[in-house]
C-alpha cells in the first residue's frame, strides 16, 4: 500500500509526534506497510500525491493494524475501556507483528492523546457539528488526522487505508465524507492548522488547550499545580508537552532480591536517578527471566524514588535508619502499605522490609486488586509481608498506633500520568478532584492513626493538584497537633543518585514529567511526634 516519498516529519509543539525512527522499511506488498522496527511508515514526504482512484474504486480491506487502532478508539469511546488494557488484546487477536504492534500502538495512543487538537481541525473541514457525526465515523477521522498530521504515513496511504477501513467497517456512504474530510486535513501541516486555528485567539488557556491537546480545565490545574509547588508558570507549555510523548519504561530490580544484569545485557540502560533502576529498550520484557520471576519489575522512578523516601527515614530507633546502615536498619519494624494496589509500591517496599528484617502488610478493598498485590509481592519471601483486602478508612482504628512507617497512597485523578493513560484527559472532570477530596482525607486520617508516635506516613498521590496534594496535607496537620512535617524534597535527594532533585517546595515535594521524566508523582512526610 504504501508508495514511496520523501521523508521528513519535524519536531514541533503539538499531539504527539512519530520521532525520527530507523529508516529500514519492512517490503511487503499487499496490505503490508513499509513500516520500519519501530511501526512508523517511512517515506513520509511533503508532497500530497494521491491515487486518482475514487473512494469506491480504493482499498476495500482493513489493514490490520489500522484496524486495531480503530477498534481501541470504538472500546474507549463506547465501551468506556482503557487503551492500555485493549489495545494488548486485540493486537494479540489480530495476530499482528512486532512492527504492525508498533504502529497500532503510535496510531491508537497518539489519535487517543490529540484528540483536542484533531477534533479542532476537524471541525473545520465538516460541515456540522462534529457531536452530529456517527461515533465511528468521527474516530476514523481522528485516525486519519494523527497519520496526516503527526506521522510519518505518505499522505496517500493514511487517506487511501483509513478510506478502505471505513468502508470495511463502517460503509460505502460514510468512507465517502471520510474521503473528502481528509482530503482538506492533508491540505495543511499540523504547524500550519494551528497557525491558522490560533492566530487570532487571544486566550492563552484555549491556545494551549488546542495546541498540546489537553482540555482547558486541566491546563488551568496545571498552571495551579505549578505555582502550588514553587514552579515559574512558564513550565506549563514544557509540562503539558510531555504528557504527549510516550514514556520511557523503567524497571527497578527487588533490592536483595533481583539483578538488572540482564536487563542490561538486554539493551536497558542503567537509571540515572535512582538506585536499581534501569531504562527499558522497549521490545517484550516477559522475554527477560528476572522480570517473568517477579525479581525485576516495571516501575516508574518516581514510584520507586517516594517507596524508598519512606523507607529511608531515620526514625531515630536504634535500629531504624537510612538504607546505608544495611540490613540491622529498620529490624523488627511494622510497615502499612494503605492503598496498595496493584502493588508496585508495596513489591518495593516489601523487599527493602524483608532485607532489613521488617515486614508489610498490604491493605487494598478491591478482591481483584489485592489478588494484584499478593501476585506483586511474590516473588518476596512470604514471611515478609500479609495482604489485607479491605476498606484501608478501618485500619487506623482496627489497627491503632501499630506501624513504624505508612504509605497512603490514596486513589487521586492520575493527573500526573497523563502520558501513561492517552484516554484519561478526556475522561476525567473537575468533579473527580471534589468527589476524591473526601476519601483521601478519610484515609490520610486513618494512616495517621495506625502509625505509632514516633512514626511517619508518606501520604502520595499520582497528581500535582493542590486540591489533593497540599490542601488535604495542610488540612491534616491543623486538626492536630502531635504532627510535623519531614523534608520532603530532602528524603527525595537522599535516595536519588543525583543528590538534588529540586523537588521540594515548603516541605513537600513534586516530581515532574518535564523535569525529572517521572510521572508527577507527590510526596509528604508526615512524623508523629513521640
Ligand atoms: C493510586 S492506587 C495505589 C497504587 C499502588 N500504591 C501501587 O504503587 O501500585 C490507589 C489504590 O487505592 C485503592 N482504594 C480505593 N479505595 C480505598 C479505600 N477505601 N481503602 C484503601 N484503598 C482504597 C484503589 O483500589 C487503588 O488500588
Amino acid at each position: 500500500m504504501s508508495e514511496s516519498g520523501t521523508s521528513g516529519s519535524g519536531r514541533g509543539r503539538g499531539p504527539q509526534r512519530a520521532g525520527q525512527g530507523s529508516q529500514r522499511g519492512d517490503q511487503r506488498g499487499g496490505g503490508a506497510s513499509r513500516r520500519n522496527a519501530q511501526g512508523r511508515e517511512r517515506n513520509r514526504g511533503p508532497q500530497r500525491n494521491y491515487t486518482e482512484n475514487a473512494p469506491s474504486q480504493r482499498t476495500r480491506r482493513a489493514d490490520p493494524a489500522r484496524l486495531v487502532a480503530f477498534e481501541v478508539l470504538r472500546a474507549v469511546a463506547s465501551e468506556d475501556a482503557y487503551a492500555n488494557l485493549v489495545l494488548p488484546a486485540r493486537i494479540r487477536h489480530h495476530g499482528l507483528d512486532k512492527r504492525d504492534a508498533g504502529f497500532a500502538t503510535e496510531l491508537s495512543y497518539g489519535a487517543l492523546r490529540g484528540q483536542g487538537t484533531y477534533d479542532a481541525v476537524l471541525a473545520r473541514c465538516v460541515d456540522r457539528p462534529l457531536d452530529r457525526l456517527d461515533p465511528a465515523v468521527l474516530d476514523a477521522l481522528r485516525i486519519g488526522a494523527h497519520q496526516l498530521l503527526a506521522m510519518r504515513v505518505p499522505a496517500h496511504a493514511a487517506l487511501d487505508q483509513t478510506v478502505g477501513l471505513a468502508r470495511a467497517v463502517i460503509g460505502a456512504g460514510p468512507s465517502t465524507l471520510i474521503n473528502a474530510v481528509l482530503r482538506k486535513v492533508s491540505a495543511h501541516t499540523l504547524e500550519d492548522w494551528l497557525e491558522l486555528l490560533l492566530s487570532n485567539e487571544t486566550d492563552a488557556t484555549k491556545v494551549a488547550s488546542v495546541r498540546y491537546a489537553h482540555p482547558e480545565w486541566i491546563v488551568r490545574a496545571f498552571r495551579q499545580s505549578l505555582v502550588a509547588h514553587g514552579r515559574p508558570v512558564t513550565e506549563i507549555d514544557d509540562l503539558l508537552e510531555a504528557d504527549n510523548a510516550a514514556p520511557v519504561v523503567n524497571l527497578v530490580a527487588l533490592p536483595g532480591l533481583g539483578s538488572l544484569d540482564e536487563a542490561l545485557e538486554n539493551g536497558a540502560s542503567a537509571g540515572e536517578l535512582v538506585e536499581g533502576s534501569a531504562l527499558s529498550s522497549g521490545g517484550d520484557l516477559g522475554r527477560l527471566s528476572s522480570v517473568r520471576e517477579g525479581t525485576t519489575r516495571v516501575q516508574d522512578v518516581g514510584s520507586q524514588l517516594v517507596a524508598r523516601a519512606l523507607a529511608a527515614v531515620d526514625l531515630g530507633n536504634e535500629n531504624a535508619g537510612t538504607e546505608n546502615l544495611g540490613t540491622a536498619a529498620g529490624k523488627g519494624e511494622s510497615w502499612l502499605d494503605l492503598c496498595a494496589g496493584p502493588g508496585g509500591k508495596a513489591a518495593l517496599l516489601g523487599a527493602l522490609a524483608h532485607q532489613r528484617g521488617a515486614t508489610l502488610l498490604a491493605n487494598e478493598p478491591a478482591p481483584h486488586r489485592a489478588k494484584l498485590v499478593r501476585q506483586a509481592l511474590g516473588a518476596v519471601p512470604k514471611d515478609a509481608w500479609q495482604v489485607r483486602t479491605g476498606d484501608g478508612r478501618e485500619v487506623g482504628t482496627e489497627q491503632a498506633e501499630s506501624f513504624d512507617r505508612v504509605l497512603v497512597d490514596v486513589p487521586c485523578t492520575g493527573l500526573g500520568a497523563l502520558r501513561r493513560r492517552p484516554e484519561s484527559r478526556w475522561r476525567r472532570t473537575p468533579k473527580d478532584l471534589t468527589d476524591l477530596g473526601p476519601l483521601q482525607r478519610e484515609l490520610l486520617k486513618s494512616a495517621l492513626d495506625a502509625v505509632k508516635p514516633g512514626g511517619v506516613v508518606a501520604y502520595v498521590t499520582c497528581s500535582p493538584h493542590p486540591a489533593e496534594t497540599t490542601a488535604v496535607v495542610s488540612d491534616a496537620l491543623r486538626k492536630r497537633d502531635d504532627l510535623e512535617l519531614l523534608d520532603a524534597g530532602s528524603a527525595l535527594d537522599a535516595v536519588s543518585l543525583t543528590g538534588h532533585l529540586h523537588a521540594g517546595h515548603e516541605m513537600t515535594a513534586q516530581l515532574w514529567p518535564h523535569i525529572h521524566r517521572t510521572d508527577a508523582m507527590f510526596l509528604a512526610l508526615i512524623h508523629k511526634k513521640p
